[in-house]
């Protein structure tokens, strides 16, 4: 195959058939479930007296509802509880793997599908998360979906989808020092908006993404639905097949990994590939970036000047308004400063082992601000662990971190880490909506990882560049 890009390549390779509506029908290589969005879709199929068509290409985990603190069965929490059994029955009853909290694999699903190896380029894999862009990161085509879809998936091992567009975005330069992944993918969605990507999807390419490791990878893709886009991928290279290679399915497999090289390789997309779009942006330039309102497209710069909100496009002035005025932020006004209650360090998008290594520097040697609460919640119990195992655990708890079992957490406050009242928080997530962490007046604010540990020691928004970081060994 040649001319294409990687996502025309593993569509055509995944069809089954155009449907009579226009659409395609898509074989779908992994099916990702967790506790919030399968049981209603396991009970439409029950209804229909279907089976699971592949429950070996289904892989659950528990992670929106999953206690982080006490996870004593059964939960404290009862709704929390319910979901946990619901999952525990349906797995069971077909036969689906499940990466629950006694296996030591549990853990946010966008964080186990890498860590195990069963995410891998080429693939067509879904989850009823709009966070499953992430795994785009290993070359896959990988998008979230809705809980008819998810029936869908599990009685079929297919799903009926409509072509998007490919948007390439090309990151050239190098990133700046306490500049990292985030800063890029906040500033893309600053720029291209949160409506920008709607019917594309992203390739992201050019030297910034290609220096970085996957967990980098991975917090870009994550965030693209933020942007709009339901997929985001970036072309499998050496780093991919490291990071691939040294995972259990293929420690296991060795001779699979031999097997499936050559297809990963084919899947690139090609030098004279066609885009619908193109846009460029250079990493030299950009600083950290953080949030000043209730979208992740309203970021800036740490020292640039928050915008009037009527110099900005007409359809974006209100909600800027309004933005400003729960933040309690003025135009004019730069973020650094800006006091915070709540220090939250984890999510899908931030919370593997290599950001927690870079807050651990910030951290270490100094402490969490008094009016500050700060917490650690690993993106899965193997995280945890190896965090442990290093060393970072002690470090974080020394300067007055909470440190927590795996799970989603606050970023969306389905559990019992919430903000209370208008606490502010310092956060490594991905969505800054109103009432998204738990509380209707709590203000979120979106940053990297090194910057929520700078936040948390400074008690309030700070730029981590005027932070010297220490070495850990
Ligand atoms: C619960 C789930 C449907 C939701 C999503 O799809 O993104 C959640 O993961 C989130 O981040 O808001």
């Amino acid at each position: 195959m040649s001319n294409g890009t990687l996502y025309d390549k593993v569509w055509d390779r995944h069809k089954v058939t155009t449907l009579p509506n226009g659409q395609d029908q898509l074989f779908v290589g992994l099916h990702l479930i967790h506790e919030v969005t399968s049981p209603q879709a396991f009970g439409m199929l029950k209804e229909r007296g279907l089976e699971v068509a592949r429950p070996d290409l289904t892989h659950a985990t528990v992670d929106h509802i999953v206690p982080t603190a006490n996870q004593d069965r059964p939960y404290a929490d009862d709704a929390a509880e319910r979901m946990m059994a619901e999952l525990e029955e349906n797995v069971r009853d077909a036969g689906i793997e499940f990466s629950d909290p006694t296996t030591g694999n549990q853990g946010i699903v966008h964080v186990i599908g890498p860590e195990q190896g069963i995410t891998q380029p080429g693939k067509t894999i879904v989850c009823g998360d709009s966070h499953t862009s992430t795994h785009g990161a290993f070359g896959a085509l990988a998008f979230g979906i809705g809980t008819s879809q998810i029936r869908d998936v599990l009685a079929t091992q297919t799903i009926a989808m409509e072509k998007q567009k490919v948007r390439k975005i090309e990151v050239n330069g190098e990133l700046g020092e306490g500049v990292e992944a985030k800063d890029i993918i906040l500033e893309i969605i600053r720029r291209l908006g949160t409506e920008g990507g709607v019917g594309y999807v992203y390739e992201y390419a050019g030297e910034a993404i290609e220096n970085l490791g996957m967990e980098g990878r991975m917090s870009i893709c994550n965030m693209s639905i933020e942007g709009g886009a339901r997929a985001g991928y970036v072309n499998p290279d050496e780093t991919t097949y490291e990071w691939l290679e040294a995972t259990d399915y293929f420690q296991e497999n060795p001779e699979k990994f031999e097997e499936l090289k050559p297809y990963w390789e084919s899947i690139r997309s090609d030098e004279d590939a066609e885009y619908d779009d193109v846009v460029e942006i250079d990493a030299s330039e950009l600083d950290p970036v953080v949030t000043w309102g209730t979208t992740p497209g309203q970021g800036i710069g740490i020292d640039d000047p928050i915008p009037e909100p009527e110099s900005l496009a007409d359809d974006k002035v209100d909600t800027a308004r309004r933005a400003q005025k729960h933040m309690r932020v003025e135009p004019g006004e730069t973020m650094n400063g800006y006091e915070i209650d709540v220090a939250f360090l984890g999510s899908c998008t931030n919370a593997r082992l290599p950001d927690l290594r870079r807050a651990a520097r910030i951290v270490k040697g100094r402490e969490v601000d008094d009016d500050v609460r700060a917490f650690v919640v690993p993106g899965s119990q193997r995280v945890q662990q190896a965090a442990k195992e290093e060393g970072l655990k002690d470090v974080f708890e020394a300067a007055g971190f909470e440190w927590r079992n795996a799970g989603c957490s606050m970023c969306l406050g389905m559990n019992e880490d919430q903000l209370e009242g208008d606490e502010a928080c310092a956060s490594s997530s991905n969505r800054n909506f109103v009432g998204r962490q738990g509380s209707k007046d709590g203000r979120t604010v979106l940053m990297n990882p090194r910057m929520v540990a700078a936040a948390a020691i400074t008690g309030e928004v700070s730029d981590v560049r005027d932070l010297k970081e220490v070495n850990l060994a």
